[in-house]
């Protein structure tokens, strides 16, 4: 698990729930950035209500807090519908997920969070219900066991998921729509952070907006959980203003450095420098190495690290790249410091 004291870490903390709802986007027009998705939701949206349809199964992909469970919001309120929003490890039975679908109304979203730890046996009911509308489902044990059909409403799937590659093919195949979310630019995490302070009465300076945007991982959930605690900083330390000074100091003592990389991103990759000679090292070694779990690693810590070129997966396992060495004042390829490099931990 995460630790609960990383300050960016993706996953939401238990506070930030309901401060979210003031600021989470409620229309596509309000999500900002992630173009592709935007336009192409935006046309199936506009055609599936034209001719007054349901819109199709839609998978939604990327790493934890770029706006997955937001857009299955938005999708829904869109179209003009109702949510319901379970996940994946909730639904441990068949029977979950049956009362799910039976409690739909026509056109409804069904949200299914996390959707690649579906238990198969509850898979296995959702492939017929995606596909036709039908529930089959069996009830009762042994010799008074009996499987019972039922139509189902015409419904939009929702699932969301942080790693595609753990779906089974048979449930991906039957999502007629599947988006991608990318690592924000950080234009756009400027333009996140800005609407944030206004809806939160924060004054921000452009300058001071960007310098959040700069440190938040390309996340829209970090990006917001920096603003919070520069409010503070700058409520305490100075007039309440969000300058890039104050930004800057506030970002400093939190140990957010000025590529947001944190504690553990940069135990990660000096981990990989100074214990695995730069790699290429296996994730279960490296995992082993700095104590976290295989999944952390893999759904959380990396694809940011991956995006921004500070390492690299290969056939062979994952290796740092000269830009790591550099960043924290080595020589490239020499795990001796050669300045006092940026960070360490
Ligand atoms: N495109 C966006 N524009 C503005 N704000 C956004 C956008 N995407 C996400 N956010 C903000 O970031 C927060 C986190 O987004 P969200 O909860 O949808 O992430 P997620 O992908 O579902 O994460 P997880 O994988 O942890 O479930 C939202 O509450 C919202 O305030
Ligand atoms: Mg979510």
């Amino acid at each position: 698990m995460i630790e609960s004291d990383r300050l960016i870490a993706a996953e939401p903390q238990q506070a930030e729930v309901h401060h979210d709802h003031a600021i989470r986007p409620k229309t596509l027009a309000d999500y900002i950035g992630q173009p592709r998705v935007r336009e192409q939701l935006d046309i199936f949206i506009t055609a599936a209500r034209g001719r007054g349809d349901s819109l199709d199964h839609t998978l939604v992909f990327g790493p934890p807090g770029l706006g997955k469970t937001t857009l299955a919001n938005i999708i829904a309120a869109e179209m003009d519908v109702d949510i319901k929003s379970t996940s994946g490890p909730v639904l441990e039975r068949a029977g979950d997920l049956a009362a799910m679908l039976t409690n739909l109304q026509p056109g409804d979203v069904l949200f299914i969070d996390e959707i690649h730890r579906l238990p198969a046996a509850v898979e296995e009911v959702l492939y017929p219900a995606m596909e036709d509308f039908q529930l089959d489902i069996m009830i009762g044990e042994g010799p008074a066991a009996r499987s019972i059909k039922l139509d189902l409403p015409r419904f939009t799937l929702v699932g969301a998921t942080t790693r595609a590659g753990l779906l089974t093919s048979p449930l991906r195949d039957r999502f007629g729509i599947v988006q991608r979310l990318e690592f924000y630019a950080v234009d756009e995490l400027t333009e996140i952070v800005t609407r944030s302070a206004r809806l939160l009465g924060v004054g921000a300076e452009a300058a001071g907006a960007a310098e959040v945007a700069r440190r938040a991982r390309g996340t829209p959930r970090i990006a917001n959980r920096l603003l919070r605690r520069v409010r503070d900083y700058a409520e305490v330390r100075a007039d309440g203003r969000l300058t890039k000074a104050i930004a800057d100091q506030a970002l400093n003592m939190l140990h957010v450095d000025s590529h947001g990389l944190d504690h553990m991103d940069r135990r990660l990759l000096l981990a990989m420098i100074e214990k695995f000679d730069g790699g290429p090292v296996g994730v279960d070694s490296l995992a082993a190495a700095i104590s976290e779990e295989r999944d952390t690693i893999e759904d959380v810590i990396e694809p940011y690290l991956i995006q921004q070129g500070f390492m690299l997966r290969t056939a062979r396992g994952r290796m740092v790249t000269r830009q790591a060495y550099l960043h924290f004042g080595f020589a490239a390829g020499d795990a001796t410091p050669q300045t006092s490099g940026e960070g360490r931990p």
